[in-house]
């Protein structure tokens, strides 16, 4: 875990065959555990785009990208999938489980992530009776049940109201300080503030290097 880190080189992106018409370019940093990032950007510039290639799952027609030590990838969808005849409990209890825990000490710990993130009252619903943001709630209940060690994470607080929103940003850094390295991508201002880094693909779209800023908690960022 200490040497966990993602680093990427020079990275580009573009959906035209041609390579003209790119969503980014030239972006290098590295990112590591204990900061949570925000992903920003308009509408199209390449966000979810981009945590496909951070996660691995599309490669970049430029740059390179390395994963080191990153263990359990995580993505948590802005409308998420689960078994939706399977109850909010199971879905958490499962990562316990597979570790090798009893069923019902599992369920112990799955409730105590269900209370963190506000839904201790709906963990015997079935997955497909809740709403689009409990659902979203409940696989960041799951990322942390799984022990990710990356987790990315679209759009978390857009349909949830201020004091959720609020404690979503605050399960977001506790993960981030047990180790994972996190990346959200996001058009919400008080998401963003809670994050610790900052990364506009606007800085990114033109031929020159940009990097990644810090943001202070308050809105403002600096470099
Ligand atoms: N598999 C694909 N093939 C072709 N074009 C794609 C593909 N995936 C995304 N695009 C295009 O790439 C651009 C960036 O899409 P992406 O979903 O990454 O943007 P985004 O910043 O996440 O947008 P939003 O904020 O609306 O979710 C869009 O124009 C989209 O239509």
């Amino acid at each position: 875990m200490v040497d966990r880190k993602v680093i990427l080189t020079d990275v580009g992106h573009s959906f035209d065959r041609t390579g003209e018409d790119m969503l980014f370019r030239h972006l290098t940093m590295t990112l590591l555990p204990k900061h949570v990032y925000a992903l920003t950007g308009p509408s199209g510039s390449g966000k979810s785009t981009l945590l496909s290639i951070i996660a691995g799952w599309v490669t970049p027609v430029a740059g390179s990208v390395e994963r080191i030590d990153c263990g359990r990838v995580c993505w948590v969808l802005q409308n998420p999938h689960g078994v939706a005849r399977r109850s909010a409990i199971d879905h958490v209890a499962l990562p316990f489980i597979a570790r090798g825990e009893r069923r019902r000490t599992a369920e112990t710990h799955a409730m105590e992530l269900l209370e963190a993130f506000g839904l201790s009252s709906l963990a015997r619903k079935p997955f497909r009776d809740l709403s689009g943001g409990e659902a979203q709630r409940l696989m960041l209940a799951r990322g942390v049940a799984s022990h990710a060690g990356l987790l990315l994470v679209d759009e978390p607080t857009a349909q949830l109201d201020l004091n959720t929103a609020a404690t979503v940003n605050e399960h977001l850094h506790n993960l981030s300080m047990s180790g994972a390295i996190v990346v959200v991508a996001t058009h919400d201002p008080r998401t963003r503030d809670a994050c610790t880094d900052l990364i506009d693909l606007r800085d990114w779209q033109n031929d020159e290097p940009a990097h990644a800023t810090s943001i202070e908690r308050g809105g403002e960022h600096h470099e």
